[in-house]
């Protein structure tokens, strides 16, 4: 079996009648980290639910290591490991004492130890839970998602509150998993979190994946940009008519899906003219740019806040 995780057509909707995730499918093979992204109340810690078993889904199909991971959990829960969103562990206990309560509920355990020297916590191992700081916490949340050695590790927001330390170390510690054969499902707000590590995404809006593929896919799509400003006295009508510039003052963006071509026009234009453009910055399309976009573009489309502006005028 290939696929680790398989959803398909999932849908999810709560006792108020809202649907938070409205059809949703695709599928994760053994061995990649695939990262969930999305606006606010996208739906993606509702989908990871689903995906742990923690909720059936209202219509759809979900399988995790080829069992449905609501109905068969006895069969799931002991290959997966979860850092939810919010740990919740009893504050008065040490963490070394929280590991070990959470390795006598597990079956083939890793040694206490091993757990928290895997997140970097071994200094703070005999520390009251409720002396931890935000940051410690999620590492000890992480600590407890692998002490079960878990085949797919679902990791939901897992650096929110980490230094910039503490999330290069979260970082390298996904891609050791992900070497050693772990499957692994993150969600995250860090555009270049996902960036960095996962081998394929899906970008959410409102309960839908509006855009899916590896990073590179997903940017590829979208424009390069380039940006400058022009000397006093060089308006932009004056820049080459191709290269389809947008001025604000003397500040100019050029967007290109060909920058190589539109930067070598551009340069040669400026050398011949004897133009200086202060400020000169090119570069492709990022996640981050990406993903603004499509969540402009879904906000834009979508019927509910088009019929309650009219509402409003
Ligand atoms: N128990 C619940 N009952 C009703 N609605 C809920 C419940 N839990 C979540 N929701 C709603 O479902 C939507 C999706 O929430 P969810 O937490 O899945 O989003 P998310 O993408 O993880 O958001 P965030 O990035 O803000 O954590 C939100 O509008 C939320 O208010």
């Amino acid at each position: 079996m290939t696929n680790v995780i398989e959803a398909d057509g999932l849908h999810r909707t709560y006792s108020g009648g809202f649907e938070a995730v409205g059809g949703i499918s695709f599928t994760v093979p053994r061995g990649e980290v695939f990262a969930l992204l999305g606006t606010n109340g996208a739906g993606k810690t509702s989908t990871v639910e689903l995906l742990e078993g923690l909720a059936a889904p209202t219509r759809g199909t979900v399988r995790v290591l080829g069992h449905d991971p609501y109905r068969e959990r006895a069969a799931v829960r002991p290959r997966i490991g979860m850092m939810l969103q919010e740990g919740g562990f009893p504050s008065d206990l040490t963490a070394t004492e929280t590991a070990r309560m959470w390795a006598g509920c597990t079956t083939g355990a890793r040694p206490v130890a091993e757990a928290l020297a895997t997140v970097g916590l071994t200094h703070r191992a005999g520390v009251r839970v409720k002396q931890l700081s935000g940051g410690e916490r999620r590492r000890l949340d992480l600590a407890l998602a692998l002490i079960g050695r878990p085949e797919v590790l679902f990791l939901d927001e897992p650096t929110t509150g980490l230094d910039a330390e503490g999330r290069r170390d979260t970082w390298e510690l996904v891609r050791r998993l992900r070497d050693g054969g772990t499957t692994v499902l993150l969600t995250t707000h860090y555009l270049e979190e996902a960036e960095s590590l996962a081998d394929r995404l899906a970008i959410m809006h409102r309960g839908r994946i509006v855009t899916a593929g590896t990073p590179a896919e997903v940017t590829a799509a979208r424009p390069a940009r380039i940006r400058f400003r022009l000397p006093e006295g060089v308006p932009a009508g004056r820049l080459p008519l191709g290269l389809k510039a947008a001025a604000d003052g003397p500040r100019v963006e050029i967007r290109t899906y060909e920058l190589q071509n539109a930067l070598g026009e551009l340069l040669h234009w400026a050398a011949a003219e004897d133009v200086r453009l202060d400020g000169l910055d090119a570069r492709s399309a990022s996640l981050e740019e990406a993903f603004l976009e499509i969540a402009s573009r879904a906000e834009s489309f979508d019927a509910t806040d088009r019929a309650a502006l009219e509402e409003v005028r």
